[in-house]
Formats: C-alpha cells, sequence, structure tokens
C-alpha cells in the first residue's frame, strides 16, 4: 500500500515540536554558522536588498546573519503583514525601532519605503518543514506564497535547523519552491 503523505496541518504541528525540542546549543551553532555558508553563495557579492525575518516559535535565527549582511554594506529589510495577507518589506537596520503585529513578531517601524518582493535581491524565508527539492513548508498563513506570487527573480532562500526535513510535503498549487536552503550545517542549491 503506498504510504499516504500527511497533512500540511498535522505535519506543521509535528515539526514545530520538534523545532522547539531542539537544545538550544544546537540552535545557536545553526545561528551562528549561517554568515558563513551565505558569504559562499556565488551571487553573495551581487546581493543589495535582502530581507529576512525575526525569529519567533523557535525558528532557526537569521540575527547573526542579517548582522552580517548589514556590516558587509547590504540593506536588509523585514517583512510587514498587509491588509489583503501579502507582506511588503521595510528596510530595518539592527536596533532600529519596533513594533508588534498580530502575532506578536516585530515589524519595523518606520515604513515609508517599503518593497514588493519582486523589488528585493534574495529573500530568506522562515521553514517549518523542507525537502531536498526546495519545497518548503511555512507557518500555514500563505502570506510567503502571496507575497511571492508576482516576484519570479527574487533569490529564495529558506532558513530550516537539519531536523526539519522531511522526505515528501503535500503540493498545493500556490506553493513556491527555494532556490537554496541553509540548514545551518550547509547550504543546499535546490536548483540542481
Ligand atoms: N518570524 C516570522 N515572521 C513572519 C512569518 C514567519 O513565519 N516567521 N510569516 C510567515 O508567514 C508571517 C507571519 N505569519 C505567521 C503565521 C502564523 C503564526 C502563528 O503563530 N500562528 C499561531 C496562531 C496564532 C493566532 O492565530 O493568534 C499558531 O499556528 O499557533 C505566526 C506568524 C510574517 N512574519
Ligand atoms: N498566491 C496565493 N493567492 C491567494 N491565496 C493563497 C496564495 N498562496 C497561498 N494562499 C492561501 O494561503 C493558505 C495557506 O497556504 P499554505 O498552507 O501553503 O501556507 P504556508 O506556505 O505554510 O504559509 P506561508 O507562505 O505563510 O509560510 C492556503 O489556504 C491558500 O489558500
Amino acid at each position: 500500500m503506498p504510504q499516504s503523505v500527511p497533512s500540511k496541518q498535522q505535519l506543521r504541528r509535528d515539526l514545530r515540536a520538534r523545532r522547539r525540542a531542539l537544545p538550544a546549543i544546537q540552535a545557536r551553532a545553526a545561528a551562528q554558522a549561517l554568515p558563513a555558508l551565505l558569504r559562499t553563495l556565488p551571487d553573495w557579492p551581487h546581493l543589495q536588498h535582502v530581507a529576512g525575518y525575526l525569529a519567533a516559535d523557535a525558528e532557526l535565527d537569521p540575527a547573526p546573519l542579517l548582522v552580517d549582511l548589514h556590516s558587509a554594506g547590504k540593506q536588509i529589510y523585514l517583512p510587514i503583514i498587509q491588509p489583503d495577507s501579502s507582506l511588503l518589506f521595510a528596510p530595518w537596520t539592527p536596533g532600529e525601532a519596533l513594533q508588534e503585529n498580530r502575532y506578536g513578531i516585530g515589524e519595523p517601524a518606520r515604513r515609508d519605503t517599503l518593497r514588493g518582493a519582486a523589488e528585493l535581491d534574495a529573500l530568506l524565508l522562515p521553514l517549518v518543514g523542507w525537502t531536498r527539492e526546495g519545497r518548503r513548508l511555512g507557518m500555514g498563513g500563505g502570506f510567503y506564497d502571496r507575497s511571492l506570487a508576482c516576484a519570479a527573480t527574487v533569490l529564495k532562500i529558506g532558513l530550516g535547523y537539519s531536523v526539519q526535513e522531511v522526505s515528501l510535503l503535500p503540493a498545493d498549487p500556490w506553493d513556491i519552491g527555494l532556490d537554496y536552503i541553509a540548514t545551518g550545517e550547509a547550504l543546499l542549491d535546490c536548483r540542481v
């Protein structure tokens, strides 16, 4: 009998629990490995506008990576949830003022020059689950899928622990694939 694929909802529950159970020392090591891993990207020198996120719910923390990008002279951005449930991205520098969104996640208070995903060079996506082929499972709001529907050119880099890898994910027509996945141990090229 073919093995059935668990629902996205079931997977989300299991993988979020797995993420929360990771020892703090491993979580920190993965976050601290990200800057050197991302610097091996062939496109790294050309990335000028890069959106990240502020870690919530035990997500792989891009903070050291955002500091590294900033110190390399790149402009970093954070997502702002829009009324139509898409995301726009506001420039942000580590330490600048934040205000909480409906999930308690900080968003830049200064939002004068918002960009769409298509106007960024790279986007760091928080992963709940991932496959080697670059499929992703997010928190379930569809925010990233909606925002990427018209942004084919932006380099999509998922950040997720290796314990969040699964062999199969349910495929929906709106799912947008990743170009790379950084696990904290390796940078995987999903386009090959
Ligand atoms: N760090 C981070 N920022 C992000 C995202 C993300 O996944 N991670 N998003 C990526 O989309 C957007 C926010 N999406 C989110 C979707 C669901 C939940 C969440 O915690 N849901 C709760 C129920 C919360 C409630 O309804 O009050 C849950 O499922 O337990 C959080 C963020 C924009 N910013
Ligand atoms: N391009 C889109 N346009 C309209 N609705 C969309 C689009 N993409 C996704 N959605 C809606 O978003 C909901 C959640 O999608 P899904 O379960 O794939 O979320 P996710 O990819 O895990 O979340 P996220 O993208 O926020 O990380 C779906 O019910 C779907 O209807």
